[in-house]
């Protein structure tokens, strides 16, 4: 954790009335946090970049260090109206009082932002939609951190790091604790950076697509699914191919009868660690294609 420094009055205006509960209003209050954000993003003259939840616009006074062609600061409170708004008349700043879940930005290609917690979910899928997206360098709750940067094979990984590793390559910067925020965050947080993957594994993405909608689904019905359904997988021998290592796998036997929902985090951490192995080793034309998977189609 770093010392916190003096807060530059003009980065850290005085605070409106906050609301925690619905807004998820947690203001930061440490500048090197903010300078982290801004310089991992490194963004240039030609990025137009979003600020979600943009609150007293302590993230987009930082991006405003930088030359920037275009911010975006979505925010939903108007009554950081008086704090944002002056930052419009001498820079290129166009403010969305919106929920940024609703907002279209196909040109933005940089996410710098400190968003609601309770969002992050949703938050990945927007991101995901984003077309001319290179990075998103976002402060994350640790926990949520901590499953996003999970290795398969390791304790922590599960669901959640299959969702963002199946879409991102994902880092974590630095941490944060309760107390850089105003008022203090419920739990500890952290920066992540994560730059959308061109390519995203097979597995990854198959796994992704059958655990985010299918996950009442069986095992066994997921492999029929993945044979003759999934639109993750183009080929039919991609498909046999994959299908095919996936029964041969004696994890995947052992959990034919459960549901995905009900695999454990331990189990699913053993599966993706175990087909990802044997793709590797994996000989044959279909090989290549299983690892690096198809293009994203966005
Ligand atoms: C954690 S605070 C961060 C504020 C500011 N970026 C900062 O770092 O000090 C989250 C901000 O998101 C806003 N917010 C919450 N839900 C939102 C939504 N769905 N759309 C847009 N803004 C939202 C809140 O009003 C709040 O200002």
């Amino acid at each position: 954790m770093r010392p916190h420094e003096r807060l530059d009055p003009a980065l850290f205006p005085e605070d409106p009335p906050l609301d925690t509960a619905l807004l998820d209003q947690h203001l930061l209050r440490n500048a090197t946090a903010v300078r982290t954000l801004v310089d991992t993003a490194a963004p240039t003259a030609r990025d137009v970049v979003a600020d979600l939840g943009a609150g007293t616009g302590v993230i987009t006074r930082g991006l405003l260090r930088r030359a920037v062609a275009r911010i975006y600061a979505v925010e939903l409170d108007r009554r950081f109206e008086p704090y944002l708004e002056p930052l419009t008349r001498s820079h290129d700043v166009r403010l969305l009082w919106n929920d940024f879940l609703d907002v279209d930005l196909p040109t933005v290609t940089k996410v710098v932002a400190n968003p609601p917690f309770r969002a992050t979910e949703h938050l990945l899928e927007w991101l995901r939609r984003l077309p001319a997206l290179t990075s998103a360098t976002l402060v994350m709750g640790h926990a949520f951190g901590d499953s996003a940067v999970a290795e398969p094979g390791s304790a922590r990984y599960g669901r959640l790091s299959l969702k963002v590793q199946a879409g991102f390559t994902v880092g974590m910067v630095d941490s944060l604790s309760a107390k850089d925020f105003h008022p203090p965050a419920r739990s500890p947080a952290c920066i992540l950076h994560l730059v959308p993957r061109r390519c995203t594994t097979s597995i990854d993405a198959v796994m992704d697509d059958a655990f985010t909608r299918r996950a009442g689904m069986r095992m066994k019905d997921l492999l029929w699914y993945l044979e003759f359904r999934s639109p993750v997988l183009g080929t039919r021998s991609a498909r046999h191919g994959l299908v095919a290592k996936l029964r041969s796998s004696p994890v995947v036997r052992q959990l034919q009868q459960r549901r995905l929902q009900q695999v454990s985090s331990h189990d699913l951490s053993h599966l993706m660690a175990e087909l990802h192995r044997r793709c590797q080793r994996s000989a044959g034309p279909s090989a290549a294609k299983l690892i690096d998977g198809p293009r994203r189609s966005t």
